[in-house]
């Protein structure tokens, strides 16, 4: 698959003085799934930001398909960044409504993207009646309705249970198997990453750079017993051994 997203040797600085990227390269290919894990401020939000077009490296190269048409492109927050005002079915039609579709043109599309997510019946329900799952669920529902090449998500079910979370990884790669968005994925979890990825980038702390690259050789669809299984702990370890030659506080090793 040739690449869809592209960083080459990616600089930034801000103006406060801050580096933080240094010589960043990355590729993302076509619907690949590549999750980016590190300590806190490596800079993972940045490049997220920086692939989403809304800043721009101080030197190197981006090519990504937010370049061009930002509808190809969906970001999902660690916050949903709902609409409180709004019900479930209208704030997950706004990106189509924006683009100028209709309600009734929508419908049809909106409905599909709140079942993929496991919200079918609650489109009349309003953000203060979900659990933070479920607000999650409708905020990448919102993500998906435009049906994005690309996804970009920084650490969406950090705020979730663990329990809840499982679940989320689940039917995000039921979503990304259907729809196969090449998806960005930032994380702290470890666990988390090896679960969903076909590749894990490991990120150092400041001035961030890509450290290791860990390949999660297993195939799709990913059910409960990969996570017991012998190659899901050996993947874990690797990157637990990588993220500690970081000398990275334990907490945002095992995190
Ligand atoms: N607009 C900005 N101006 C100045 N410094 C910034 C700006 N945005 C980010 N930084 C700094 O750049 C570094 C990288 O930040 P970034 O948010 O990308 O890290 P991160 O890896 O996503 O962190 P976390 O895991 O805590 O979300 C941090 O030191 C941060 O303080």
């Amino acid at each position: 698959m040739p690449a869809l997203i592209s960083l080459k040797d990616v600089h930034k600085q801000f103006a406060t003085g801050v580096v933080a990227l240094q010589q960043v390269s990355i590729e993302v290919a076509e619907q690949e799934f590549v999750s980016l894990l590190g300590p806190s401020g490596c800079g993972k939000s940045t490049i997220l930001r920086l692939v989403a077009g809304l800043d721009r490296p101080s030197s190197g190269q981006i090519m990504s398909p937010a370049m061009t048409s930002a509808a190809d492109t969906a970001f999902v927050f660690q916050d949903a960044t709902l609409m409180p005002w709004a019900s479930v079915f209208d704030n997950v039609w706004l990106p189509l409504r924006l683009d100028g579709e209709s309600r009734s043109a929508s419908e049809a599309r909106v409905l599909d993207a709140l079942a993929r997510v496991g919200l079918k019946g609650f489109e009349k329900a309003f953000p203060a009646e979900l659990s933070g799952g479920m607000r999650m669920r409708a905020s990448i529902a919102r993500a998906l309705v435009t049906r994005p090449r690309v996804m970009l998500m920084d650490e969406p079910f950090a705020a979730l249970d663990e329990f809840t979370r499982h679940k989320l990884n689940d039917d995000l790669l039921a979503c990304w198997q259907a729809q196969r968005f090449a998806t960005l994925f930032v994380t702290h979890s470890v666990l988390e990453s090896v679960f969903l990825s076909q590749r894990v980038l490991v990120m150092g702390p400041r001035p961030g750079r890509v450290v290791a690259e860990v390949v999660i050789d297993e195939p799709y669809p990913r059910s409960a017993s990969f996570r017991e299984s012998p190659r899901y702990h050996a993947a874990c370890a690797q990157l637990n051994l990588a993220l500690a030659s970081l000398h990275a506080p334990v907490d945002q090793v095992v995190r």
